[in-house]
């Protein structure tokens, strides 16, 4: 199979329909000299000939992990089909992830199981399936991907995302638990920033998600972006997609790109409430079709089930993420609250 069979949208196209036909540990080399390595269906790993010179940074990009969310699907392809046709050089390590292809096959957001509460090892703790298998997969690519990044490196991952319901913000970034003494980056603020992204939502406790592996992990600078809403492929709006899309290919392709921004001018919200669903009859007590940061007053019942009811603990209380169809025992419901930050890490 040759490079340029791979190009126009063909890795993916590949990898997704006929997954056994791909060459899988061929090296490939770009125009600029950079090397492309085929690690599994949807799986390439990017390594640049000349090392940037203001220090080289490991990043991962990681979409489709929810397989109904096309549109970072779309970007990611395109990067690479830029990077392949030579109109973008390399100046960093890139690892670059489609995550649920079967799960995009069938425009679901998962097979059997939602991909994204299987990380830090949670796959092994049940019976194995393909999204357990390659939830595994990916956590190995990203180790080894990792291990060759030195102690003053950056490591970096942005997990992909949309959202399933409007937003009152339409992009947001839910920015996972710190526990090992780092505080939030304010270069990563100003990245997310020039990305288009404005609201920012501080979890309060470990998940097992995508990017709390990277970040707990492998002390990465890792974040769930949520650029936009479900949309089927072809359906997305991609001109609302163009800061993001820039700012990750500038990212890869500049030295050092870094924005910054000034922080006292974000929306930041901390987790208030993980609310999981316990029992089948579990329900939701607003508008079906209330946006994501929708806020309500303290004591507004939001969800119930049988022995137990969730309330709004203060003014202002808004929800993310709502879903009742949840699989026992998953969240169904984060509520946040608006905060600041006292400190930041460069
Ligand atoms: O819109 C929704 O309900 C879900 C969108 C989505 O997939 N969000 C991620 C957030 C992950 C995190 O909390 O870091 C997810 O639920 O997996
Ligand atoms: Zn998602």
């Amino acid at each position: 199979m040759t490079l340029e069979s791979l190009a126009n949208g063909q890795f993916l196209h590949i990898s997704r329909f006929s997954p056994e036909s791909l060459p899988c540990g061929e090296t490939y080399k770009l125009d600029d000299g950079a090397t492309i390595e085929l690690l599994a269906p949807g799986v390439v790993q990017l390594t640049p000939a000349k090392l940037a010179e203001s220090g080289l940074k490991h990043i991962v990009y990681s979409c489709g992990i929810h397989g109904n969310e096309t549109a970072p699907i779309e970007i990611c392809s395109d990067l690479l089909d830029d990077l392949i046709n030579g109109r973008i050089g390399l100046k960093h390590r890139l690892l670059l992830i489609f995550g649920n292809l079967p799960a995009m096959n069938i425009a679901k957001r998962f097979v059997e199981e939602n991909m994204n509460r299987l990380f830090s090892g949670e796959h092994a703790n049940g019976p194995s399936n393909p999204e357990r298998e390659r939830a595994a997969q990916l956590e190995a690519f990203v180790s080894a991907f990792y291990a060759k990044a030195s102690d003053e490196e950056e490591k970096i991952h942005y997990d992909l995302h949309t959202a399933i319901r409007e937003s009152k913000n339409e992009k947001f970034v839910v920015m996972p638990f710190l526990n090992d003494g780092r505080h939030h980056s304010a270069k990563q603020f100003g990245f997310l920033h020039a990305c288009g992204i404005q609201t920012y939502l501080l979890s309060s406790a470990p998940t097992t998600t995508f990017s709390y592996y990277s970040s707990a992990t492998h002390k990465a600078r890792g974040f769930t972006v949520e650029l936009g809403r479900v949309k089927p492929f072809g359906e997305n709006d991609m001109t609302r997609f163009e800061a993001a899309r820039e700012s990750l290919t500038r990212l890869i392709s500049e030295d050092d790109f870094a924005p910054a921004v000034d922080v006292n001018q974000l929306t930041l919200y901390k987790v208030n409430q993980v609310i999981n669903r316990q029992k089948d009859d579990f329900v939701l007590h607003f508008d079906d079709d209330a946006p994501n940061f929708s806020d309500f007053k303290a004591g507004t019942l939001l969800a119930s089930e049988p022995g137990a009811r969730y309330e709004a603990q203060q003014d202002g209380e808004a929800i993310v993420f709502p879903n009742a169809n949840v699989a026992i025992g998953q969240r169904a419901l984060l509520t946040v609250i608006p905060t600041t930050l006292e400190t930041m890490d460069v």
